[in-house]
C-alpha cells in the first residue's frame, strides 16, 4: 500500500473508478456511461468496497448513499480515516434530497454529488473534472516525495511512511530491516574532483542502490547529503546482509575513481538494523540503530557492512 504514495497515472483513461451501488441495474447504467473512458469496477456494498480497496487503489469512488448493510456515509467515513485511501475522491450518487443527510456526506469528505436518476453528461463531466484534479494532485504529491538530484524518494516520504511500516511489521509479525548507507571519503571526493562530479557520483550511487532492490515493497531514499537509506519490509538479517553485499558489489562495479580511498574507487559503508518488532517503537529509534551500525562499519575500515 505504500506504493500508493508515488504511483502516477499518465492519462485519465488509466484511471480506475470503483462503483459502489447495491442495485445491479443502476450500477450497470453508471458503468456503461464510464467504461469507454476509464477502467471501472462494480461492487454491491460498502463492505465489498472496503475489501476491494485492501488490494487495489481506485482513483475515484462513486458511492451510492442508501445501501443495505453499511451505508454510503459509513463507507465514506471509513475510507476517509484510512491514510492509504483518504486521498481518493468520493462522489455520492443519490436520490436523497434531504439537506441534513447531504451535509453529513460533505462533512465525511465527499467531493461532489450526482443525483439519481443519473444524467449521463453531468456524471461524465463531474467525473472528468475530479479525476483531472486528482491526477494533478497525485503528480504534486509525487514530486514532493522525490529527491531532485538522485530521483530516489526523499526524507519527507520516509517520515510519512516509516511509522506505518513499523505498525505493518508488528501486525504481520514479520522482520523489518533498515540499511543506512554512506559514501566513504566523500568530502575528499568533492575536494578532489569538484562538486559537480560529486553530484554525478551521488546520482550513480543512488541508481546502483535502487537497481539492487528488486521487491516492490523495498524502498530507497536519499536520507541526507551523501547518505542513503533502504527500507526492507519482511526482510530478516540474512536477507539484509545479502542486499548489502550486492550494493557493495554494484557500487564497486561502477569503478568511479576516488583517489583518497584505499582501493582508489568510490565505496560505501552500510549499517544494518534488522528486527522483529513486537511493541510500538519510535521511528527514529530504529534509524539511530542503523546509524550506530554504520558508524561501526566506518570504524572497521569502510567499504563493508556491519550490524
Ligand atoms: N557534491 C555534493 N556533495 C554533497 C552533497 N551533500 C553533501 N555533500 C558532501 O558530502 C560530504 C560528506 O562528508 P563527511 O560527512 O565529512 O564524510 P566523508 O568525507 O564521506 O567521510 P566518511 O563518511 O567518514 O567516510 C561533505 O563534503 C558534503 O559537502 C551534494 O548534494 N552534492
Amino acid at each position: 500500500m505504500i506504493g500508493n504514495y508515488y504511483q502516477q497515472k499518465s492519462s485519465l483513461s488509466e484511471s480506475l473508478i470503483l462503483i459502489v451501488e447495491d442495485e445491479p441495474i443502476s450500477a450497470m447504467v453508471i458503468a456503461d456511461l464510464l467504461s469507454d473512458l476509464y477502467q471501472t469496477k462494480i461492487v454491491h456494498s460498502g463492505e465489498e468496497a472496503l475489501e476491494f480497496c485492501k488490494n487495489n487503489t481506485p482513483d475515484m469512488i462513486l458511492l451510492d448513499m442508501l445501501m443495505t448493510g453499511m451505508s454510503g456515509l459509513q463507507t465514506c467515513q471509513t475510507i476517509k480515516t484510512d491514510p492509504n485511501l483518504q486521498h481518493i475522491p468520493i462522489i455520492f450518487i443519490t436520490s436523497v434530497k434531504n439537506q441534513d443527510d447531504q451535509n453529513k456526506c460533505w462533512e465525511a469528505g465527499a467531493v461532489d454529488f450526482v443525483n439519481k436518476p443519473v444524467n449521463g453528461i453531468t456524471l461524465q463531466n463531474r467525473v472528468k473534472a475530479h479525476l483531472t484534479l486528482k491526477l494533478q494532485s497525485d503528480l504534486l504529491r509525487r514530486m514532493s516525495f522525490v529527491d531532485g538530484l538522485t530521483g530516489l524518494y526523499n526524507r519527507h516520504l520516509l517520515d510519512e511512511i516509516l511509522e506505518k511500516t513499523i505498525l505493518q511489521s508488528i501486525r504481520s509479525k514479520t522482520p523489518l530491516s533498515l540499511l543506512m548507507i554512506d559514501i566513504d571519503w566523500f568530502k575528499l571526493y568533492n575536494d578532489t574532483y569538484g562538486h559537480l562530479k560529486g553530484d554525478e557520483c551521488l546520482k550513480e550511487v543512488g541508481e546502483a542502490i535502487r537497481d539492487v532492490l528488486l521487491r516492490p515493497t523495498d524502498l530507497a531514499f536519499r536520507y541526507g547529503g551523501e547518505e542513503f537509506l533502504c527500507l526492507l519490509p519482511d526482510t530478516e538479517q540474512i536477507g539484509a546482509e545479502h542486499v548489502s553485499q550486492q550494493i557493495l558489489e554494484k557500487i564497486a562495479a561502477l569503478k568511479i575513481p576516488n583517489e583518497p580511498s584505499s582501493n582508489g574507487l568510490v565505496n560505501v559503508s552500510i549499517g544494518i538494523h534488522s528486527s522483529l518488532i513486537t511493541t510500538l517503537i519510535q521511528a527514529n529509534e530504529i534509524i539511530q540503530k542503523a546509524d550506530s551500525a554504520l558508524y561501526a562499519a566506518k570504524q572497521k575500515g569502510r567499504n563493508q557492512y556491519a550490524s
